[in-house]
């Protein structure tokens, strides 16, 4: 038996014949009297491991087949509940709860129990500028409702964690993951970690004493709210990325010119879908969304009067609604445009089947996408709306993902 690390047939490239073999696993076995056909990839592979009469080349740095499909699922689950955790949290900033509970702490915070535990975390949160400044006179019932929606956004935050921590630590402990993903685990830990402590950190933007007037709403900077976002958008798709290469392995393929040029378009799309995403946070973090409802002009002008209303210029981007949104609508179009290029390029060059499936699932979702954030802006941000546009930015970057995963081992080798 001959056993191969994938790595290596990326590496080598292969023949077809070969590679069949090799694509699915990240280590693939042959009989004994298949072997010298491989003798001279196992010349190669003079760091690994002779050991039985049947020539097993191990590494100690590949999991198997089977265990590659669980550390698969394992981090598809982790990406399943990363985006859970996004909608959540809209939910949260939606129905105006983020800023319920007014302490943090990193190994769970004690729900109270009884009626006096209920009044004394009510009186807590009454100290804080956004009882006092917009919601002034609620009842403990409507009190219990949005301390329960951050309480639930903090727990799955949790949950997260030991969905992740505990299968790494038995991974990890029965040998299942190479030094690869051992460092890999370890990026991903601390990511959660820092995820959850960036968290705290926009909400306690939204409880500082600094908000004076009656135009000046108590909510978190937009800056750490667009940071908390995009780092969750990473660690999302870090997680999908992972899983995929576990679960879905892309083909080794000789490809045209063309399709190394499509390669690259595709991961540049892949970042505009990031940064309008991003944009997005923006528009979410100022309530940007509400300040021209019409489409597509703005007031009745393609460019709002108050484009650059502050000074320098460069706040404009990030502090000023109106510049916020109309980034965002721009983006927007252009990543519309940019998505259905690709479809159409698509077309024409030759590209894995899969590939072509997840082409069509981008070019789709766009437009879906655009509709949803077209009809969140008319109706005034209602929040099924508005949650739906939220976790569709998901669905189009996890199919701008997985039709970039799909073109990974794609080379072209001129002749
Ligand atoms: C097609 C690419 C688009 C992507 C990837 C995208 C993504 C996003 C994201 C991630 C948010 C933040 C949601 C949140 O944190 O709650 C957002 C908010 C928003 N987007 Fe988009 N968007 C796109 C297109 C559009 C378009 C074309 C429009 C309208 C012309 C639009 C209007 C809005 C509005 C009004 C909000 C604020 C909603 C709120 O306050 O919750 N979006 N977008």
């Amino acid at each position: 038996m001959i056993a191969i690390p994938k790595f290596f047939c990326n590496q080598y490239l292969l023949r077809p014949c070969v590679r069949n073999v090799f694509q699915r696993n990240c280590v693939a076995t042959f009989k004994p009297s298949r072997q010298l056909k491989f003798s001279a990839v196992a010349n190669h592979l003079k760091s690994f491991k002779l050991v039985t009469r049947n020539v097993t080349i191990s590494s100690n740095s590949t999991p198997t087949l089977q265990q590659s499909k669980w550390i698969g699922r394992w981090l598809g689950t982790c990406a399943g509940m990363c985006f859970g955790a996004v909608v959540i949290g809209g939910l949260t900033r939606l129905t105006e709860s983020g800023l319920s509970m007014v302490e943090w702490s990193a190994f769970g915070e004690r729900p109270p129990l009884s009626q006096e535990d209920w009044e004394r975390e009510f009186e807590k949160y009454k100290q804080f500028p956004e009882y006092k400044q917009l919601k002034k006179g609620i009842s403990l019932e409507e009190f219990k409702f949005i301390w329960h929606m951050e309480y639930g956004h903090r727990m799955w935050g949790r949950l997260i964690g030991a969905m992740f921590v505990i299968p790494a630590t038995i991974f990890w402990k029965k040998g299942y993951l190479n030094s690869a993903l051992k460092k890999r685990v370890l990026i991903y830990g601390t990511l959660i970690g820092c995820q959850g402590l960036l968290g705290w950190y926009m909400v306690k933007s939204g409880l500082e004493d600094r908000f004076h007037g009656e135009a000046d709403v108590p909510r978190v900077s937009q800056y750490r709210l667009a940071s908390h976002l995009g780092s969750a958008f990473v660690l999302y798709s870090l997680f999908l990325w992972s899983s995929l290469h576990h679960l879905l392995p892309a083909k080794v393929m000789e490809v045209s010119k063309a399709a190394i040029k499509f390669k690259r378009l595709v991961h540049f799309s892949k970042g505009i879908v990031f940064l309008t995403a991003i944009s997005g946070a923006f528009v979410a973090g100022l309530d940007a969304g509400l300040v021209y409802n019409s489409y597509p002009l703005m007031a009745g002008r393609l460019l709002p009067e108050d484009l650059l209303a502050l000074s320098p210029a460069i706040r404009n981007f990030t502090e000023n609604p109106s510049t916020v949104q109309f980034d965002h609508r721009t983006l927007g179009h252009f990543t519309v445009l940019l998505l259905s290029t690709v479809w159409l390029l698509s077309r024409r060059v030759v590209l894995p089947s899969r590939a072509r499936y997840a082409a069509n699932a981008v070019a789709a979702m766009a437009w879906v996408q655009a509709s949803l954030g077209v009809a969140t802006l008319l109706f005034y941000v209602p929040t099924p709306l508005a949650s739906s546009h939220q976790a569709g930015s998901l669905v189009l970057l996890s199919a701008a993902l997985w039709l970039s995963h799909e073109l990974k081992n794609m080379k072209y080798i001129p002749k």
